[in-house]
């Protein structure tokens, strides 16, 4: 693979128990092809080191670095899965800006191994382009049980991603992409967005998701307030597909808590409502695969966007198990 990096052993450090009390004493560095498949409850952390979408878009670069940032302080958090939970990295796709969509494409390959493995993926990136990739990477896999499955995308970000890749795709495209996709097929086009900032997104962009029937809530609507509201709409949205792939977008938190992305929002939302919606879209029981993105550890403040990233990282982990 052109675009893979094995696991890196040096991420992985921290406290040291001898009795499994931290993550770095609990993982398996596993180069995607030794991996077995799973006999039981197994997550694999994949990277996609990548910022060559952010820079297409004229976004602030440093995103490569993020999947990195994000393990080493997955790493020195307690563990506290169980005995009968594994725990992979299996390193990182990497790329430049004149091959984005072959990384892509690899990115795709390895998701899709891993669901055929019998993991449980969780991509940490990188640019928001990630979405592209990891969705076929699960279209892919599903497609290839031809059970007529539908995969619904839920995204909590500030932004759409809904821009028209009519010169080049970039971060800002993934989900028009996608879009585009499922109307070649004829399928629908199920996507949730959980805290659009008005301020960051044009005429253009509402216009597009109107076109494409995307449902939304606002980044002020979406607060503890109306939290039973959005929880009811989330149910609404599961319901209707057979299976979610859940993407975060690092900018739509308010930037007090992760300054480190390229695009901030001083305005954006508070972790607890993600961590809220997690349970409620994981007790639907159709979470397939999820993705943390846009982490760019240049303009992060004491590391704390990827310790947030992290804290994700360790409660989805932590939950999906019933740890
Ligand atoms: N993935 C990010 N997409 C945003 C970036 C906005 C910005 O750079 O200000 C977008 O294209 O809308
Ligand atoms: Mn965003
Ligand atoms: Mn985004």
């Amino acid at each position: 693979m052109k675009h893979y990096e094995p696991p890196k052993k040096n991420l992985w450090t921290g406290r040291v128990s001898n009795k499994w009390l931290y993550l770095h004493e609990k993982v398996h560095c596993t180069p995607l092809e030794e991996l077995p498949e799973a006999q039981k409850k197994s997550i694999a952390l994949l990277g996609y080191a990548c910022d060559a979408g952010v820079h297409r878009n004229q976004g602030r670069v440093g995103a490569e670095d993020g999947p990195d940032a994000i393990k080493s302080s997955f790493a020195k958090m307690p563990n506290h899965l169980g005995s009968n939970v594994l725990l992979h990295d299996v390193g990182s796709i990497t790329c430049t800006n004149s091959d984005m969509e072959s990384a892509q494409e690899q990115l795709a390959e390895a998701v899709t191994f891993l669901l055929q493995k019998k993991q449980f993926p969780i991509v940490l990136g990188g640019g928001h382009d990630m979405a592209y990739g990891h969705y076929h990477g699960i279209k892919t896999y599903l497609d290839a049980k031809k059970e007529g499955q539908i995969i619904g995308i839920i995204n909590f970000d500030a932004h759409f991603d809904l821009r028209k890749n009519t010169e080049q795709s970039n971060s800002g495209t993934p989900f028009y992409q996608i879009a585009k996709d499922c109307e070649k097929e004829g399928i629908d086009f199920k996507y949730l967005c959980l805290g659009i900032r008005k301020d960051a997104n044009d005429r253009n962009l509402f216009q597009t998701a109107k076109d494409l029937n995307v449902i939304y809530v606002m980044s002020e609507t979406f607060q503890p307030t109306f939290l039973e509201e959005i929880t009811t709409f989330i149910n609404a949205f599961t319901k209707n597909v057979s299976h979610v792939y859940v993407t975060i977008d690092l900018d739509g938190f308010s930037s007090a808590f992760a300054p480190g992305v390229s695009a901030a929002s001083p305005m954006g939302y508070n972790p607890y409502m993600v961590v809220e919606c997690l349970k409620t879209i994981i007790n639907s029981g159709k979470l397939i695969s999820l993705d943390i993105a846009e982490m760019n550890p240049k303009y992060d403040i004491d590391g704390q966007t990827a310790k947030l990233a992290a804290s994700l990282v360790h409660h989805v982990a932590h939950s999906i198990s019933g740890s």
